[in-house]
């Protein structure tokens, strides 16, 4: 290892906001988080609309807090829009900005952005450019993507970034490899994904985007799929309705109207809601019932549940989840979200060769089970 301290801007566009941190190897300078507003976005017809707004005002902030562009070793961005790949450092092709521009994952998301601003600025001011653990990552095991109806498979969506830095952490606190652990890994928050990662590998999980799993603030969580099937029929609801229901408006949000947790712990300590303690205690019932799952896919062999996510900073949630699952594991709580320090520690390490750099495929990690004999 060198002397040389490393410049990295890391750079995560969200739906509302662009995120985007200045670290020196891999501790943080600074992070900045630009909120839009819906009409600032709403004038742009399509995300990829939104590439040159976003990246301008990336790079006029980080001028502003004095980073000095052409002195910056890499800029590194959260990846999305690719096709299933394994988790880890890619380093930026043109393979790569042509599946975020054109969306190959199906799923138009802002994340998509990450990586052709971090191109777009490497090759303007002389730098690396990478992604770290795209939520494209799909390591999950043959077994986790069977279901009842053949041709239906589960996919891997999983707060990877965020897993997978809050498990790094929690090994370098003990001193612990992580592709020799097991861990049941809970991200709490808006979404949810509680995931079995065996030796370094995600190899099962909730697909909360697509209404499996646990409900959360926001989402719905597994529905028994005939009752579903009467919603989709009944109609009232057309099929963009129902989706929007099942990943942006359900959870807590249906039961009690917010999904702000302090809100409803206020209506509990304050006024005694037993409705709003049921719905609570319920979502935090399910969150156990996936950590379960998770144990066993494990076989049992937990070094740790970790637990992460906005969620996580609640007392209540904690506790409760804590007396349901610790006699798994020990529990570990990291609140809140690490994305961007995940993203600059991924490109520290990756100049520095404590880890890979890995070349996109663009190949699905997972093409069906067509090649296993006897399947018809
Ligand atoms: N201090 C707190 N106490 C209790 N609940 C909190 C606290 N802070 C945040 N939350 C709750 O955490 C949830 C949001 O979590 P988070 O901020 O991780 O979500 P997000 O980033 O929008 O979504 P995702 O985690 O899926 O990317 C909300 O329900 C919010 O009420
Ligand atoms: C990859 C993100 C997963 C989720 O939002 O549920």
């Amino acid at each position: 290892m060198t002397d040389k301290i490393y410049n990295i801007v890391a750079i995560n566009p969200g739906s509302t906001s662009t995120k985007f941190g200045f670290y020196h190897n891999s501790e943080k300078v600074f992070i900045e988080n630009i909120y839009h507003n819906k009409d600032e976005l709403s004038r742009f017809g399509s995300i990829q609309e939104q590439l040159s707004y976003r990246r301008l005002l990336v790079e006029n902030r980080c001028e502003c807090n004095g980073v000095k562009l052409s002195e910056v070793d890499a800029f590194v961005g959260r990846g999305g829009g690719l096709l299933s790949s394994n988790g880890g450092v890619y380093c930026i092709t043109d393979k790569i900005i042509y599946d975020c521009e054109t969306a190959a994952s199906g799923v138009e998301h802002p994340a998509q952005l990450a990586s052709q601003i971090a191109r777009q600025l490497a090759n303007k001011y002389g730098a690396n450019a990478y992604i770290v653990n795209p939520p494209d990552t799909d390591e999950f095991q043959d077994l986790a993507r069977v279901t009842g109806i053949k041709g239906v498979y589960r996919d891997s969506h999983v707060h990877c970034l965020n897993q997978k830095e809050v498990a790094r952490r929690y090994c370098e606190e003990k001193g612990l490899n992580y592709n020799k652990c097991n861990f049941v890994v809970c991200h709490l928050g808006g979404g949810v994904s509680i995931t079995a990662h065996r030796e370094g590998q995600m190899i099962d999980s909730n697909d909360n985007l697509i209404g499996d799993g646990p409900m959360t603030p926001l989402r719905a969580g597994t529905i028994p799929a005939t009752k579903l099937l009467d919603l989709a029929f009944s109609g009232d609801y057309t099929h963009e309705e129902l989706e929007d229901i099942i990943v942006r408006n359900s959870g807590l949000s249906s039961h009690l109207g917010t999904s702000d947790v302090k809100e409803i712990m206020r209506r509990i300590e304050e006024e005694n809601d037993e409705y709003a303690r049921l719905v609570l205690d319920a979502m935090i019932y399910q969150f156990s019932k996936a950590v379960g799952e998770c144990a066993c896919v494990l076989k049992g062999k937990v070094d740790a549940i970790l637990i992460t996510g906005g969620l996580a900073r609640s007392e209540y949630i904690v506790r409760s989840l804590k007396q349901y699952v610790d006699w798994i594991a020990e529990t570990w709580v990291m609140p809140g979200e690490w994305e961007i320090a995940a993203l600059a520690s991924g490109a520290y390490q990756a100049m520095t060769g404590q880890v890979p750099v890995l070349t996109y495929t663009g190949v699905p990690v997972f093409r069906g089970f067509r090649s296993l004999k006897y399947h018809l």
